[in-house]
């Protein structure tokens, strides 16, 4: 597997410290507002690399952090009168609903550092009495010109590094460039005691400390946005290998930024798209879909539109899960090896394609490519196969569970009720649909059947000349109107309408709802995709 190392500028070979485990960890938010869709970009990227390895036999063990102590914390936290731990913690407790709902698995240890202050200063105790940090009234600052490596993992030349540092001159510091590890408390801040008086650690310390504490002093992956390299991945090498004397990192791994207008999407630029919000118009994994439909390193510029043509695009291939489960519905598993033929084969191919675009540095973007050629295969050989044929329904099954496993890796086939709240609506407009086909026709029982249908559900029709339209005062529930939906159908079966029965059918399945003629009458379920 070959992995794209910020460090060296170059795709490396993947060998981890100690296989097959690998340590990864990934800087996260500071809590001090809900994520935006730039902050879901390496959520999801980092997650998803987490379910490859897993894929290919690692053992991920996962370390996520949040920045609960901050200047941004506490300025916000003066501005709205709260104490800045528990806005943190609010917001902490909010980012876990954004991450949760679009699939991103928690990590296994999400360390906060307001929990781990004790470690920062017996971290900042060491780096002092190394000679890597000094005390000026209060402040503690890291040395960079006691660390010759500094700048390694950005490239940056000392000289670029002080030219960028002077903009905020401080007569305290040695150096330019040096940053702080402490910082003194002023008056109404929060602070903790600590040898060099009341303060608080500065921003970079707290993930050395933390990867170091739950990871070890070697990490395989550390991940995080582009505008972490620097100054703060760098200060958090630079603070590491200075304690430890040991490598910090094997491999650096940034993504790039979703941008608006060309800008990085940002909560301090406010120039940001709430996730929550955007997880109110699309589904979650039209997101995660769109997210990883570029690869990751590349820059990804927001708009609706493209969320919108994702949802179509991903729709094509839950579309072909939906056509395949049903093809396979009731058949029995084959042999092993009966079901091999040249459309397994192909299927088996682009898996392999699949695999190789994922061992290339995650190219997430091509590896979609081959999933959807495994859904026009599957199109294709579904189109000419009988349903009947037990063979073909192996053939199917077995593509399709390669589909679903790659998939899966992506966390694109999630699992979850439609549950839109306009679903009722949708259905409703199903139903308003067949009752103007009906009057056309002029079988105006049927249609007043619907109209009363509607009727009891507190959906009330407005007839206008040119089209028909509905008012409710209040949503009615999915089940409620489904029950309508299914009472029409099976009148229109009664009158041997099939045709229309059959339209109900298919524009359910475009709303994700199945529906299972059964000898007790029909039943219906949400589509498990
Ligand atoms: N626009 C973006 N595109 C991709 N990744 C981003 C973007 N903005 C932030 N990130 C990443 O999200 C994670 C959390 O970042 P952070 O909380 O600092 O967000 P932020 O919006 O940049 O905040 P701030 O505006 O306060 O600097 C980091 O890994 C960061 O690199
Ligand atoms: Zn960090």
């Amino acid at each position: 597997m070959q992995v794209y190392n910020t460090q060296s500028r170059k795709k490396e070979e993947l060998i981890p410290l100690d296989p097959p485990n690998i340590r990864m960890y990934v800087c996260g938010p500071t809590t001090y507002n809900f994520i935006h869709l730039g902050n879901a970009r390496p959520l999801v990227f980092f997650d998803t690399v987490r379910r490859y390895l897993e894929y290919r036999g690692y053992k991920v063990k996962y370390v996520q952090n949040f920045t609960d102590v901050d200047d941004k914390i506490i300025n916000r936290a003066l501005k709205e009168g709260e104490e800045p731990l528990k806005l943190a913690s609010r917001y902490i407790e909010e980012y876990f609903k954004d991450a949760d709902a679009l699939g991103v698995r928690r990590a296994d240890v999400h360390p906060r550092v307001s929990e781990h202050i004790d470690d920062i200063i017996k971290a900042i105790t060491g780096l002092i009495a190394k000679g890597y940090a000094y005390v000026v009234d209060g402040d503690v600052y890291y040395r960079v010109e006691a660390f010759p490596g500094y700048g390694k993992l950005s490239g940056r030349t000392q000289e670029e590094m002080m030219a960028g540092a002077r903009v905020e001159i401080d007569e305290r510091k040695e150096n330019p460039a040096d940053f702080a590890l402490w910082k003194k408390a002023k008056p109404g801040e929060p602070y903790w005691e600590s040898p060099w008086g009341k303060g608080r650690p500065g921003w970079h310390i707290e993930c050395s400390v933390m990867a170091v504490k739950y990871l070890g002093e070697t990490l395989d992956i550390h991940g995080g946005g582009n505008d972490l390299i620097f100054p703060h991945h760098e200060n958090e090498l630079a603070q590491a290998e200075a304690l430890t004397g040991k490598p910090f990192v094997r491999y650096w791994m940034h993504n790039g930024f979703i941008t608006v207008n060309n800008e990085k999407m940002s909560k301090s630029l406010g120039n940001f798209f709430l996730l929550r919000d955007i997880l109110a118009k699309f589904p979650p994994d039209v997101v995660r879909f769109y997210l990883l439909s570029v690869h990751y390193r590349s820059p990804l510029d927001f708009d609706d539109g493209k969320l919108t043509e994702a949802g179509k695009a991903l729709g094509r291939l839950k579309n072909t899960r939906l056509l395949a489960c049903e093809f396979i519905e009731g058949g029995r598993e084959l042999e092993k090896g009966l079901a091999q033929d040249a459309f397994i084969e192909e299927v088996k191919r682009e898996k392999a394609e699949f695999i190789a675009a994922m061992d290339d540095d995650f190219n997430t973007a091509q590896a979609l490519g081959h999933l959807f050629n495994i859904s026009r295969l599957l199109n294709s050989y579904m189109a000419e196969a009988d349903k009947h044929d037990e063979l073909a329904r192996a053939r199917v099954r077995e593509a399709l569970h390669i589909f679903e496993e790659l998939g899966n890796i992506l966390g694109i086939f999630m699992e979850y009720k439609e549950e839109k709240e306009d679903l009722w609506l949708d259905l409703a407009g199903i139903m308003l649909d067949v009752r103007q086909m009906l009057r056309e026709e002029k079988n105006f029982v049927l249609a007043d059947q619907i109209r009363n249908c509607l009727y009891e559900l507190g959906i009330v029709i407005e007839d206008t000349p040119e089209k028909s339209r509905i008012k409710a005062e209040n949503a009615p529930p999915v089940e409620k109107v489904m029950e309508k939906v299914i009472f029409i159908r099976s009148e229109l079966r009664k009158n041997k309408d099939y045709a229309r029965a059959d339209y109900i059918r298919d524009r359910l399945k475009e709303k994700n709802i199945l529906i299972e003629d059964t000898r007790e009458g029909a039943r219906w379920r949400f589509a498990q995709i």
